[in-house]
C-alpha cells in the first residue's frame, strides 16, 4: 500500500474533474437510492391511512427512482472510463519502459518472460479490478450514505438496531484483507514462475534433451506446480472466510431489524416506516454492502497486487536450473579388425593419420579390417560368416512405415557397412535416407526388422548408450549457447586443447574461431551462419569417441572446398562413415555408394554404379547440369 499510494495519489491528482463529475452521477444515485425507500413508507402509511391517492402518489415517486436508475448508471460508466482507460495505458507503458531497460542491461539473451504476464493478464487485472473498485466504493458511499439518511429521517431507532451488525460484519471482512492480499501476492508468483519455467523449458528443449535433464526440469515443473496449487488453495481459503465475514454483514442487519419489530413498534415506529427500512436494507444498503466487500476482498487485493508488481522494485525472475553436462559414457570399443588394427577413438595421435595404413588398397578391403559390404533385397546376411568381425552397421529386413496404413519407406531392406567403411547414401528427394540415418541412429525404431550398431541392436537402447555407439550430425546443426570450446568438445569433454586445435585446423573452423576470439569466446548461436554452425557440428562429431558417424546432408550449407575438406578430415577419423550425400564429390570420395530407389536398393563402387543404375546415373546427371553440380 506504502509502495502503490504516492502513485495512485499522483494518478488520481490529475484527473479531478472526471472525479468531480463521477460524484455528481454519484450522488444522483443516491439521491434515487434515498427516493426508493422514502416513496415506499409514505405509501405504505397513506394506503393504511385509507388515502389511496397519496399512497399512489408515493409509490409513483418510488417508480421515478426506479427507472432513473438506469441513465443515472450510464452517467456513472461513462466517467469510469475516463480513470480506467488512462491506468492501463499508464501500466503498459511503464511495463514496456522497464522489460526494454532490463533487455539493454542483460544484453541480447536477456529477455524478460514475466514481461508478457504483466503486459497482458496483470494489466488487464489492475484494469479491471480498478474499474470494480472504483465503481464500488463510489456506490457504497453514495448509496449507504442516501440509505442511512433515509433510515435516519424515518426513524432514529431503526439505526440502533441496523448498525451494530453491520458494523461488526464489516470489521470481520476487514481483518481477513491483509492475509487476502499476502495469498493473492503468493499465487501471482507462482504463476509467473511457473510461466517463466515453462517458457525457459520449451526454449531448451533440445538442450534438456540432449544432456539428459528432461527428469530434472520435469521434476522442477511439477514442484511449481504444487506451489501454484497450494497458493491458490490458500487464497480460496481466506475468500471463505471472507464470505463468511459477507454473510454476517449482510443478513444479521434484517434478522436483527425482523426481531426488533416488536421493540421498534413499542416505540411509534409505523409499519410502512419499517417496510421502509427493509427496503433500504435489502434494496440498497445491503446490495451496495456486498459490492464492496467482495470487491475490496477481491479486485481490492489483487489490484495491490499487480500494482505492486508492475510499479514496484524489479524482480528477477526465478531461476531454472541449467542442465548439466551428463558424461558421455566410454565408447564401446570397435571389434578388432581382420589385420590385427583396433579402430580406436579419435585421440591426437590418431587425429589426422592416415586412414589406409597398413592395409592392402589393391585388396579393395577396408584398412581397419573392413570387408566390402553388400546390400541386398529383400534377403541377405553374408556377413554373419563365423568369426567375422561384427559390421559397424547391420540392417535385417528392415521395414518401416510411418503410419499403420502408409506404404513403407523403407521395405525389407538389409545392409551391412564394414567396421572403417565410408558409405555414401543418395537417392531421389523424399525417398528415405534421413529416415534410414534416424533408423541407424536409434532415433526411430524400425516397423519390422532389426538395427543393429557394433553388433548391437540400437532400438530402445538407453540414449547414453546410444552416444557411445554413433554421433549423428543432421542437416540442420545445432550449436548452443556456450563458449565455442564447450560446443566442440561436447560429445568430448576430456579433450585437451592440443586436440581442440587440431580438431578445429582439421575442419576448417579455425577462421570462425578467431573471428569470435578464441576457444573461450561466446558463441550466440542466432549469429552464426547456417555453414558456421555445420562446421561447429561437424567439428563437435569429428571429436566424438563414438566409432560410426552419421552425417545426414551434414556440410549442404559449405562450399564445395569447404565441404571437401570437412569430409576428408572425417573420412580420415578412425571409424565408419555414412554420408547421406548431396553432391556428386560426396558419393565419389565414398567407399561404397548405397542408391535408394523406392523400396529398391543398390549398393557398389561409383563406377559400378554408373554401369549398373540408371537412377544413380540419372543422379549425377543431375548433379554435373544442376546448381549443386560441382563434382
Ligand atoms: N515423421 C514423419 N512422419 C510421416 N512421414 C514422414 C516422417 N518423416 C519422413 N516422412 C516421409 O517419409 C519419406 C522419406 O522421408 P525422408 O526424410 O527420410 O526422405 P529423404 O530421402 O531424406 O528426403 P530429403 O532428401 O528431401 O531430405 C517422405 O515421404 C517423408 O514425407
Amino acid at each position: 500500500m506504502r509502495r502503490v499510494a504516492p502513485s495512485a495519489r499522483r494518478f488520481l491528482g490529475r484527473r479531478k474533474g472526471v472525479l468531480v463529475r463521477l460524484a455528481l452521477w454519484s450522488l444522483a444515485e443516491s439521491g434515487q437510492a434515498f427516493l426508493v425507500g422514502y416513496g415506499v413508507a409514505h405509501a405504505v402509511d397513506a394506503f393504511l391511512a385509507g388515502d389511496t391517492r397519496r399512497g399512489l402518489l408515493w409509490l409513483a415517486v418510488a417508480l421515478v427512482a426506479v427507472l432513473s436508475g438506469a441513465p443515472v448508471v450510464r452517467g456513472v460508466f461513462a466517467q469510469l472510463a475516463g480513470l480506467t482507460e488512462p491506468l492501463r495505458d499508464g501500466l503498459v507503458r511503464h511495463a514496456v519502459d522497464r522489460s526494454m531497460a532490463r533487455a539493454a542491461a542483460t544484453g541480447s539473451g536477456g529477455t524478460d518472460r514475466a514481461a508478457v504476464s504483466r503486459l497482458t493478464n496483470q494489466v488487464e487485472i489492475a484494469r479491471d479490478s480498478f474499474a470494480g473498485l472504483v465503481l464500488t466504493l463510489r456506490s457504497f458511499v453514495f448509496t449507504a450514505a442516501g440509505a442511512l439518511l433515509g433510515l435516519l429521517s424515518l426513524a432514529p431507532a431503526l439505526l440502533v438496531v441496523v448498525l451494530p451488525p453491520l458494523a461488526g460484519g464489516l470489521a470481520l471482512f476487514l481483518v481477513t484483507l491483509r492475509p487476502m492480499a499476502a495469498a493473492q501476492r503468493r499465487a501471482l508468483a507462482a504463476d509467473e514462475a511457473l510461466g517463466d519455467h515453462a517458457a525457459r523449458s520449451r526454449a531448451a528443449l533440445r538442450d534438456l534433451t540432449a544432456c539428459g535433464t528432461g527428469p530434472e526440469a520435469e521434476r522442477r515443473g511439477g514442484e511449481l506446480v504444487a506451489d501454484a496449487a497450494a497458493a491458490a488453495r490458500l487464497l480460496a481459503g481466506w475468500a471463505a472466510v471472507r464470505t463468511a465475514a459477507l454473510g454476517v454483514a449482510g443478513h444479521l442487519p434484517v434478522l436483527a431489524l425482523l426481531a426488533a419489530v416488536p421493540w421498534l413498534r413499542g416505540r411509534g415506529v409505523s409499519a410502512g416506516v419499517l417496510l421502509g427500512a427493509f427496503t433500504y436494507l435489502v434494496q440498497s444498503l445491503l446490495p451496495a454492502l456486498h459490492t464492496l466487500m467482495t470487491a475490496l476482498g477481491t479486485a481490492g487485493a489483487r489490484l495491490l497486487v499487480v500494482l505492486d508488481r508492475i510499479l514496484g522494485p524489479d524482480s528477477a525472475p526465478v531461476p531454472m536450473p541449467m542442465p548439466e553436462r551428463v558424461p558421455v559414457p566410454v565408447p564401446v570399443p570397435v571389434p578388432a579388425a581382420r589385420d590385427g588394427v583396433r579402430p580406436t577413438p579419435a585421440s591426437p595421435a590418431a587425429v589426422g593419420a592416415d586412414r589406409t595404413g597398413g592395409a592392402d588398397p589393391a585388396g579393395g578391403t577396408d584398412p581397419l579390417g573392413g570387408r566390402p559390404a553388400d546390400v541386398r533385397l529383400p534377403a541377405g546376411d553374408a556377413h554373419r560368416a563365423s568369426g567375422r568381425p561384427a559390421a559397424a552397421v547391420e540392417l535385417r529386413s528392415v521395414t518401416l512405415s510411418y503410419g499403420v496404413r502408409a506404404e513403407p519407406v523403407l521395405d525389407s531392406l538389409d545392409l551391412n557397412v564394414a567396421p572403417g567403411e565410408h558409405l555414401a547414401v543418395v537417392g531421389p528427394s523424399g525417398i528415405g535416407k534421413s529416415t534410414l540415418t534416424r533408423l541407424i541412429a536409434g532415433t526411430l525404431a524400425p516397423s519390422g526388422g532389426e538395427v543393429r550398431v557394433a553388433g548391437r541392436p540400437v532400438t530402445g537402447r538407453p540414449t547414453a548408450e546410444l552416444a557411445a555407439l554413433r554421433v549423428l550430425v543432421p542437416q540442420e546443426a545445432y550449436v548452443f549457447s556456450g563458449t565455442v570450446g564447450e560446443n566442440i568438445a561436447y560429445l568430448r569433454p576430456d579433450a585437451c586443447r592440443a586436440e581442440l586445435d587440431a580438431a578445429a585446423r582439421a575442419l576448417g573452423l579455425r577462421p570462425l574461431i578467431e573471428r569470435l576470439g578464441g576457444l573461450d569466446a561466446p558463441v550466440r548461436p542466432a549469429e552464426l551462419t547456417h555453414g558456421e554452425r555445420q562446421l561447429v557440428a561437424l567439428t563437435r562429431a569429428y571429436l566424438s569417441p563414438a566409432p560410426l558417424l552419421l552425417l545426414d546432408e551434414a556440410t549442404c550449407h559449405l562450399d564445395p572446398a569447404s565441404e571437401a575438406r570437412a569430409e576428408e578430415a572425417l573420412a580420415r577419423r578412425p571409424g565408419t562413415v555414412l554420408v547421406v550425400a548431396h553432391r556428386l564429390s560426396s558419393a565419389v570420395r565414398a567407399d561404397r555408394v548405397l542408391v535408394l530407389d523406392g523400396v529398391e536398393a543398390v549398393c557398389g563402387t561409383h563406377e559400378e554404379l554408373l554401369d549398373r543404375s540408371p537412377l544413380y546415373r540419372d543422379l549425377t546427371g543431375h548433379w554435373h547440369a544442376g546448381p549443386l553440380g560441382q563434382p
